[in-house]
């Protein structure tokens, strides 16, 4: 049997990290979370979810053109709103409405200094006006702290099961106030009785680590085993679902696994499904081919005996050895977004786009 073919996620208990008596299990069983199956569920995390999910539901109900005030296509950052069916994976609609806000940041670039353009990735959010959902500025923005953290002391945990001290992937920071992680909401809305739906197609992540919040008991949520086998992650009330993004799986040589993922859009009758995802960026000047990680030998073995990871049917994601991080993420944005692209980087629109904007735009 090849180790790497799970058929459930594993749950791992973050409060065994507190005492050292418990954490080396808890550090064995990420150690096998992270080669093998890619994706995680963590409970007892330092997070409150409560006051944000409240708001879910308030935020997708605002006025239409409240939300369109808000829309990405304003953004240089690619930051805001973005409506149904605005985005495509694998040729199909991507059946979801989102908000795209991410943790504070002051943009470096100066127009007209000759910065490199993908500086401007990073920036100040969009947000609804205050009066029309009073509070969800605040609650948001304590949310993406406390997660933020979780996700700096989650990589020293992950440092730690591949054998390296807890500082060892700090090089792949910068400095935290020129840091910018994503997060973002999401709706799901419920298909009509009977039928199947593309909440969003098979994908990897691109960064570093994805912290992901299920807001509503829908399930829906599919990663994709070593045999192609797509296993369920249904929500699991007071848990985070953690994966690996692409960035990540090149950073470690492959022990940390990017697994491939996609969620089915919930029935007819269940009502909209709601999830937070937040996206652990790397800093924007990193190029991974400069960072080389020396492992133990031991370790490496793990990932040997795993097998290699075979075709799934996800789009493959972008080249990390030539190009900084920034660049990197932001021809992935380009090619979601061609709209701001074409309004913001016009240049690189039309490198990417000679021919105009594609009828259907790719969101992975
Ligand atoms: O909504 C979810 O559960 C997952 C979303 C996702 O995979 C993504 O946006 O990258
Ligand atoms: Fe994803």
């Amino acid at each position: 049997m090849v180790s790497a073919d799970f058929s459930s996620v594993p749950v791992l208990d973050y409060a065994q990290t507190t005492s050292s008596e418990t954490k080396p299990q808890f550090i064995k069983e990420l150690q096998h979370a992270l080669i093998n199956v890619g994706f995680l569920y963590l409970a007892n995390v330092p997070v409150q979810t409560d006051e944000l999910i409240a708001y879910i539901p308030q935020l997708f109900a605002l006025p239409q053109e409240a939300k369109d005030k808000i829309i990405m296509r304003n953004s240089k950052h690619f930051l805001g709103y973005n409506k149904l069916g605005a985005e495509f994976t694998k040729g199909h609609t991507d059946w979801r409405e989102q908000f795209d806000i991410a943790t504070p940041h002051v943009c470096r670039a100066v127009e007209g200094r000759g910065d490199p353009d993908y500086w401007s990735l990073w920036g100040p959010s969009q947000w609804p006006e205050e009066e029309q959902l009073p509070g969800f500025k605040d609650a948001m923005e304590r949310y993406l702290l406390q997660v933020q953290k979780l996700s700096y002391d989650f990589v020293g945990l992950l440092a730690e099961a591949f054998g390296l001290p807890s500082d060892a992937l700090a090089q792949f920071y910068d400095r935290p106030e020129f840091m910018q992680h994503r997060g973002k909401i999401v709706q799901y809305p419920q298909t009509a009785e009977g039928s199947e739906s593309q909440g969003v197609g098979p994908h990897y992540d691109a960064g570093f680590l994805t912290f992901l919040l299920q807001a509503s008991d829908h399930k829906g949520l599919q990663v994709q085993n070593l045999t192609g086998d797509w296993i369920d992650v249904p929500p699991i009330p007071g848990t985070f679902v953690v994966n690996i993004g692409r960035a990540l799986e090149f950073a470690t040589q492959g022990l940390a696994r990017a697994t491939s993922h996609r969620v089915i859009s919930p029935s007819g009758g269940t009502g909209p499904r709601y999830s937070v995802p937040f996206f652990q960026n790397i800093g924007l000047d990193v190029k991974l081919t400069e960072h080389v990680l020396e492992f133990p030998p031991e370790i490496l073995k793990l990932r040997d005996a795993r097998g290699t990871l075979g075709a799934t049917d996800s789009v493959n994601f972008s080249e990390f050895d030539r190009e900084p991080s920034g660049r990197v993420n932001l021809i992935g944005r380009v090619k979601s977004h061609p709209d701001v692209a074409e309004r913001h980087y016009p240049k690189l629109f039309k490198e990417l786009f000679p021919n105009g904007a594609p009828a259907q735009v790719s969101a992975y």
